[in-house]
């Protein structure tokens, strides 16, 4: 593991030792100001001129369709909360940052910005939580299970046949 990653891990905890041990119950280094692992419920007295719709909707495909077009198009595809160059939670954080460790494009779609596209990857992947990675169209997991891959060389596989896919040398 490079150092920069190596060190990126140890901040993911020593950077918020106040909220160490309700984060690590919760799952959550950014609980407090900065979390946004809630989910807003839809509130049906809300006016639908309110009601959150999707900024995706208008191309003419189904969110179904976008996601299924997104990981097919895109040898690496991430779906998090943010962006690369500013993600919102650290387990998106990390998952970039594992992801940057290789000389691919890295592919991305903000959840946060549109709850709809949110619930629609949930359903596609059938997998609860984000961030959520597809290489070559193949849903890979989230955070977890991206660094797994990358400490034991199997990542480093599965990007080979993508274009300079290769671990960057530091
Ligand atoms: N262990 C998970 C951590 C990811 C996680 O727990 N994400 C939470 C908090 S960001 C989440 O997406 N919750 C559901 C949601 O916010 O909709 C991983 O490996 O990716
Ligand atoms: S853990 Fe709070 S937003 Fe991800």
């Amino acid at each position: 593991m490079s150092r920069s990653l190596a060190g990126l891990l140890r901040r993911s905890i020593a950077a918020f030792p106040a909220a160490q041990s309700s984060a690590i119950a919760s799952g959550c280094f950014y609980r407090s100001a900065t979390c946004y692992s809630t989910t807003v419920p839809h509130d049906p007295d809300t006016h639908e001129d309110f009601i959150p719709t999707s900024k995706l909707e208008g191309s003419g495909l189904s969110l179904n369709k976008i996601v299924e077009q997104d990981v097919n198009e895109n040898p690496v595809m991430i779906y998090m909360k943010g962006v690369p160059d500013l993600p919102r939670c650290g387990f998106s954080s990390l998952a970039v940052r594992v992801l940057q460790e290789y000389s691919v494009p890295i592919s991305a779609r903000n959840i946060l910005e549109d709850p709809e596209l949110k619930n629609a990857v949930k359903a596609f992947s059938n997998w609860p939580t984000f961030p959520q990675i597809f290489i070559h169209g193949e849903f890979i997991g989230g955070s977890d299970i991206i660094l797994n891959m990358h400490q034991t060389g199997e990542l480093r596989e599965k990007l080979k046949d993508t274009s300079d896919g290769q671990e960057k040398v530091e």
